[in-house]
């Protein structure tokens, strides 16, 4: 896949803090790429950067090949931005609200009236198109938000947190948005700290924390890399671990035991045949552990993703 977005040696100041530290990351066109890191991270930091919110002090950023610094007007049109503060005025209505807005991509008269049709009906809002904005939900809001962010048919959507505290309902809408505009071409950046956001919708992914990129790529290519790969057994008799030097740890879990291993399908192998041959208790549960990118990590910063 070609790529539409390239970030090299991005270092970003506030005084003396240091908030991004030396990242550098590529984005397929296309794709849905997520920016996981627990808050403080950097990832909204990074975003204002990508849409020359924010000044490059040092690196580069390269949308399409034009550098973000100098290419304003290119990127103004290729990028739309979804910032996590909602932006609206809560005294108009949702339709007036897309005029406003729409005006400032330039867009006026029919195309600008096709357009809103289009984004109401994408976010699930044309019934509510004449009402105020301040009797909506958050998660409304939320969409209003991401309506206006696609009136001018950006080719990159950057989504900062945008499920941060909505209701179930918009979260799903939100979603379905995700994929039919992937699914249309459109180039997703999603920030987030849940991980299963990440694992329900992107294919790559870059992992944020305290500004240091500490994991990117394809979420299977991250879970291969960084996961413990492990297999869970329920058995009677408290397993010999010393008999199997494929284990490299036991650790109680539930009612049986996690066998951390390199090569959990023969271990698994081994210990049907072993159970079948009565060298082993029977085992009332075998199975493989699903890694997850909790687990990823855990192993990489040895902390769990601060959840706040
Ligand atoms: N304008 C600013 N001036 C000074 N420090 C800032 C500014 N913006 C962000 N920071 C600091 O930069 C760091 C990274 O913040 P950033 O908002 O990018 O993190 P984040 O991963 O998006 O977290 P969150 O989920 O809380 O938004 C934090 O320590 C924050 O306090």
């Amino acid at each position: 896949m070609k790529t539409i977005l390239d970030v090299d040696d991005l270092t970003k100041t506030f005084g003396t803090n240091t908030v991004l530290d030396h990242i550098s990351f590529s984005i397929s066109r296309g794709s849905c790429y997520g920016l996981l890191g627990p808050n403080g991270a950097g990832k909204s930091t990074t975003m204002k950067l990508l849409t020359g919110i924010l000044e490059t002090p040092t690196g580069s950023i390269k949308i399409l090949g034009h550098d973000v610094a100098t290419a304003r007007d290119m990127v103004q049109k290729v990028v739309g931005y979804v910032p996590q503060e909602i932006t609206l005025y809560e005294k108009l209505s949702a339709e007036d609200n897309l005029i406003f807005f729409g005006g400032l991509y330039g867009l006026k008269g029919k195309q600008l009236k096709e357009r809103i049709r289009t984004v109401l009906t994408d976010t699930g809002l044309l019934d509510r198109a004449n009402d105020l904005v301040k009797t909506f939900s958050g998660g409304m809001k939320r969409r209003i938000n991401i309506a206006s962010a696609l009136l001018h048919e950006p080719q990159i959507l950057i989504l900062d947190e945008p499920t941060v505290g909505i209701d179930p309902q918009s979260r799903n809408h939100i979603f379905g948005m995700i994929r039919r505009l992937r699914d249309a071409g459109v180039t997703i950046i999603y920030s987030t700290h849940y991980m299963e956001e990440v694992e329900a919708l992107c294919d790559e992914l870059a992992i944020l924390d305290h500004g240091k990129m500490i994991a990117q790529g394809s979420l299977s290519d991250i879970l291969d890399r960084f996961s413990q790969k492990a297999v869970y057994i329920e058995n009677q008799n408290a397993l010999g671990a010393e008999a199997y030097p494929a284990i490299k740890k036991i650790t109680p879990h539930h009612q049986g035991l996690i066998l951390e291993c390199d090569q959990p399908l023969s271990l698994m192998r081994q210990l049907l045949d072993d159970a079948a041959a009565g060298k082993i208790g029977p085992l009332h549960a075998i199975e493989l552990m699903k890694p997850s990118l909790e687990d990823v990590f855990l192993s990489l910063t040895g902390t769990r993703l601060r959840d706040e």
